[in-house]
């Protein structure tokens, strides 16, 4: 089951806990246009049809299966943790393991979901947000896209802070 609250910057690597101590309702997520909850596989279905999702991959991360071996995986795990945005909203659903989706506030703190197996995240187009793993270094999920089966991440800068979908999330959800 999910654990949400805000993430502590402190010394140790990306995939320890950074538990501030500080919880955070799914609520507070939903004001920032985050939903998440704890649903079978069958109810995903019928979401990404309700929804209008045409396209879907699967994504192992784990080093002993990981094309290329754990070299290439580190690799992948620094792109999903460099803070971004992305043009069209996702929704990623755990089959697996466990992981961690940061995502900022308002006050650009960054929120962190510690998702495991069962655990759903829609997360709207503009927000900035990351992923990585636990110390576990495993995840399987499923993920949705809207329109192309492509993972697009626009890195944040000052060229994200003026994009179209970056600026209409900031209106829409008052950030
Ligand atoms: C467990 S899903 C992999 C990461 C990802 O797809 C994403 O969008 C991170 O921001
Ligand atoms: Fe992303």
């Amino acid at each position: 089951m999910v654990a949400i609250y805000y993430y502590e910057e402190d010394s140790t690597q990306m995939t320890a806990p950074h538990d501030s101590g500080k919880a955070v309702r799914a609520e507070e997520l939903r004001s920032l246009g985050v939903f998440y909850d704890h649903l079978t596989p069958e109810k995903v279905e019928d979401l990404a049809v309700e929804r209008h999702y045409k396209n879907r991959d699967y994504i192992t991360l784990d080093s002993a299966s990981f094309p290329g071996g754990e070299s290439a995986l580190n690799e992948k795990l620094d792109i999903f943790f460099t803070e971004h945005i992305h043009e069209d909203e996702e929704i990623r659903y755990i089959l697996d393991g466990e992981g961690y989706f940061d995502v900022r506030d308002g006050n650009d703190r960054w929120i962190r979901a510690r998702v495991e197996v069962g655990d759903m995240l829609i997360l709207p187009a503009g927000i900035y947000h990351r992923f990585t793993l636990t110390d576990k270094k495993y995840v399987k999920a499923l993920r949705l896209f809207k329109d192309e089966p492509k993972w697009v991440a626009l890195n944040r800068s000052e060229e994200t802070e003026v994009n179209p979908y970056r600026k209409e999330y900031k209106t829409e959800f008052k950030v």
